[in-house]
């Protein structure tokens, strides 16, 4: 097998995040305003920005990090909470940018679109569709993200299911915190899985093993560490406590706290330096949890060495001399065994013709861009969505039968109407009602948007597929549905109020229904998927949409009006008299409160 992997070393990683400044909570802007909040790549840029470590807003997360991992190894990142494993992680996976960092990929400086190819990132989080199969989830995600032949793509599959240890559960369904399914331990597998279909040459976890029992999280590392061993990967992972076995299974650790590296080398190593500097582990105790509670104490002597190292710049030969180390020097020491130990000239030159070939394949698929045409993207989406909303039977059924009884309902209350006696304001109430109606049962399927919300943002930042190939497949699979919404609210609606009996305005009435839920449905999803504040995002949909429709009428001549179209000229009453007076323009109601003069000016 070709050696081949990637050696990943990161240095002078600074991050600093800038909170934002009180303020009223009314005020809204604020001209004086200095900071924003959370952004640090904006800030970077944007602002005036005052010293960190003098800025009381600013709280330094990183300072002067650097790691290095290794091809075929695992590299435990390990710390107290708090102590910024979680954001190191995010910057090593592209997913935040820092103020400063260098990150180079087999000693070559890397930029983050080219990273974002070869590495997978599995969050703490799983995001995973719930009502989709072990199998499915992953048959999906190679679909998306591999251009394979699909014998190739199955069998390719079902050996991942096989290496993830997932055989017994392949036809279960995934679940989550509301449905029944797999346990934790399985469902972090599967994310694992996803994060590793097209075979990443660099595999990152945040918490791999969090909120499992200590065998699970034996299982999972174990399994990690046999992909890394198996097949070349660089494998970097945060964890919390690991256990006595799980230690073991690291090739190395990187102790971080307060943001700054206190050591990074092999368990052995961290016990040399932890005795160097006075602490003494007892017998039978883990050594990486020794470490995390005498963490101040490392770090007060980590502080006292470098400020003597300040004062003499002499001193590191001589302590080294009298055989006391500072934990820097053992850290720089064992990087020079580890050059020693790789000191081989002709696997150095093999290596280089590895990482030239890898290179040129890294740009190959850089220049592929996304596996998939944007047809077979949709294709692929289509039947995705298709598979969950066939199984979300419950959710439509509610719906269907909440349009229909809402549609007669709202018939019945027309039937009994006297539309004459009616005045302009009640008729742009009514016609306002029934619209928000119809955009409140598209608003009310947002939690399953916003479940798949992160799902897209995790798939569409990590290149798998086009954001408007998703848009399409949604809005294909919607159809159909929103249709059999439309006929069912606009049938007994259109035939109670017993307007022109015609089936030409019939189908139009029935197709502006449909227009107006397609196109509340699109809006919805495609912005709440896209806007970075969801909650926000969803505020602004709602009011900008229920402001329009509240409001259309004093845009709309009344020559304009798009519901006298559906009168049709009829017997009976039609549906201008129901609709088509119920707009009124912005001149008729400004007749009726009194004070319009032709010429469009107020009479105050
Ligand atoms: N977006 C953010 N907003 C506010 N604080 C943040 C943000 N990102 C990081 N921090 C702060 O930076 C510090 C490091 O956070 P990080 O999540 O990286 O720690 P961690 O070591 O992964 O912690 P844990 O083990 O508890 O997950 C924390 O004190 C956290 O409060």
């Amino acid at each position: 097998m070709n050696r081949k992997g990637c050696d990943i070393e990161a240095t002078g990683i600074n991050y600093t995040i800038y909170t934002q400044k009180p303020q009223p909570p009314f005020k809204i802007f604020n001209k004086d305003q200095q900071f924003i909040e959370l952004q640090p790549h904006q800030h970077q840029k944007s602002f005036s920005d005052p010293a960190p470590d003098t800025n009381p807003r600013a709280r330094r997360v990183l300072r002067d990090v650097s790691c290095h991992a290794k091809p075929w190894e695992v590299l435990a990142i390990v710390g107290p909470s708090g102590a910024g494993k979680s954001s190191l992680l995010e910057i090593l996976a592209g997913k935040i940018t820092p103020q400063t960092s260098r990150i180079c990929v087999n000693r070559k400086p890397v930029d983050k679109s080219r990273f974002k190819k070869i590495s997978g990132y599995v969050t703490q989080k799983d995001t995973l569709f719930p009502l989709l199969t072990v199998e499915e989830t992953l048959v999906f995600t190679a679909k998306l993200r591999l251009k394979l032949p699909k014998p190739e793509l199955s069998s390719r599959v079902r050996s991942l299911i096989q290496e993830l240890g997932l055989t017994h559960v392949a036809n279960a369904r995934v679940g989550d915190d509301r449905v029944r399914g797999i346990s934790g331990g399985e469902r972090r597998r599967v994310s694992i899985g996803v994060a590793v279909v097209h075979d990443p040459e660099v595999v990152i976890l945040d918490e791999p093993t969090s909120g499992l029992d200590s065998n699970s999280a034996f299982q999972i590392i174990d399994m990690v560490k046999t992909m890394a061993e198996t097949r070349g990967k660089t494998v970097v992972l945060s964890i919390h406590q690991p256990g006595f076995r799980i230690i073991k299974l690291f090739n190395s650790i990187l102790l971080l706290a307060n943001g700054t590296v206190l050591h990074q080398g092999t368990v052995d190593e961290l016990n040399l330096s932890l005795r160097l500097i006075g602490l003494e582990p007892p017998l039978h105790v883990n050594i990486v949890e020794f470490a995390i509670d005498s963490i101040d104490t490392i770090q007060e002597q980590k502080n006292q060495k470098t400020s003597n190292l300040e004062q003499e710049p002499t001193a590191p030969t001589n302590r080294i001399t009298q055989g006391k180390f500072t934990l820097q020097q053992l850290f720089q020491q064992s990087k020079v065994i580890d050059l020693d130990h790789d000191h081989d000239e002709k696997q150095d030159q093999d290596r280089e013709k590895q990482q030239t070939q890898e290179q040129d394949d890294q740009e190959r698929t850089i220049q592929d861009g996304f596996a998939n045409s944007r047809l077979y993207e949709t294709v692929i989406l289509t039947h995705r969505f298709w598979k969950n909303i066939s199984r979300t039977k419950e959710l439509f059924a509610c719906r269907t039968l909440q349009m229909l009884v809402s549609g007669l309902i709202l018939g019945s209350i027309f039937y009994n109407l006297d539309m004459d006696l009616m005045g302009a304001e009640e008729r742009v109430g009514l016609f306002a009602f029934i619209l928000t109606f119809l955009l409140s049962t598209t608003v009310e399927a947002l939690p399953v948007f916003l479940q798949e919300r992160e799902i897209l943002m995790k798939e569409t930042s990590c290149g798998s597929y086009r954001v408007s190939s998703y848009a399409i497949a949604n809005g294909l699979v919607y159809l159909p549905f929103l249709l059999i919404l439309a006929v069912l609210f606009a049938t007994p609606l259109y035939w109670l109020v017993g307007l022109n009996h015609s089936f030409l305005a019939f189908s139009r009435f029935l197709l502006l229904i449909w227009l107006i839920l397609y196109t509340a449905n699109s809006v919805v999803v495609c912005f709440s998927a896209l806007v970075p504040n969801f909650i926000i995002g969803n505020s602004v949909i709602s009011g900008v949409m229920g402001s329009f429709f509240l409001f259309s009428g004093y845009f709309v001549s009344e020559k304009g009006l798009l519901m006298n179209e559906f009168s049709g000229g009829g017997e009976g009453r039609c549906l201008e008299e129901l609709f088509g007076k119920c707009l009124v323009t912005g001149e008729d109601l400004l007749r009726e409160q009194g004070g319009y003069r032709k010429e469009g000016l107020f009479h105050m």
